[in-house]
């Protein structure tokens, strides 16, 4: 990169219920595998170098515990963070559900009427056991003026374009149209 186009740092944080995929999805993007087994994460960060537009990110991937529904955010998670990646399994309603409430807490930390985020909807390849349609995550997703994408962490569909259209929300945030300055402000 040269000096007049540097590489950019964003942080990002993957929210969501416990075992929606939220571990499969950054280790699929980040380390090109699927891990089959269950284990509960509490918190893990990766690093993947992204190009988007003729720009380099180093992006910081926090992969957070879903464990436990209620302190599933820290302030910690919300204060330095320049956007949320926000994962329900397309098989449950709870994780669906779950969602807004993570989105308040993201929003009372934050202090922000509005953050960059996409929602995810994982296990895509469940669609004999869906809970959650198609169109309610684009309803969730217009409600919240962000974007949404349905998932596989196990096909990796779809996985690197979550990144994608994080960075691309993030970056519309940081140079928001005319029109639309002051709707999101993040430092
Ligand atoms: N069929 C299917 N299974 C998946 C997919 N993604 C994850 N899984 C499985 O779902 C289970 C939970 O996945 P994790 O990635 O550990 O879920 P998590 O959200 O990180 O869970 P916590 O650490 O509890 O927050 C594991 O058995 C995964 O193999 C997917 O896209 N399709």
């Amino acid at each position: 990169m040269s000096a007049s186009n540097p590489t950019k740092a964003r942080r990002i944080a993957v929210l969501g219920s416990t075992a929606v995929g939220k571990s499969s999805l950054v280790i699929q993007f980040c380390e090109n595998h699927f891990v089959d087994s269950y284990y509960p994460t509490i918190e893990n960060t990766f690093t993947k170098t992204i190009k988007y537009r003729g720009n380099e990110y180093t992006v910081e991937i926090m992969d957070t515990a879903g464990q436990d529904e209620y302190s599933i955010l820290s302030s910690h998670h919300a204060s330095s963070v320049h956007g949320f990646v926000l994962v329900y399994s397309i098989a449950s309603r709870s994780s669906f559900d779950m969602l807004k409430i993570i989105r308040d807490k993201i929003l009372d930390f934050t202090g922000l009427e509005n953050v960059p985020c996409v929602i995810v909807g994982n296990k895509s390849d469940l669609n004999i056991q869906r809970q959650v349609s198609l169109e309610e995550g684009q309803a969730l997703a217009q409600q919240w003026n962000c974007p949404t994408i349905e998932t596989s962490a196990k096909h990796n569909e779809n996985v690197a374009k979550i990144f994608d259209l994080l960075i691309a929300t993030i970056e519309k945030a940081h140079n928001p149209p005319p029109e639309e300055k002051n709707a999101c402000v993040i430092s």
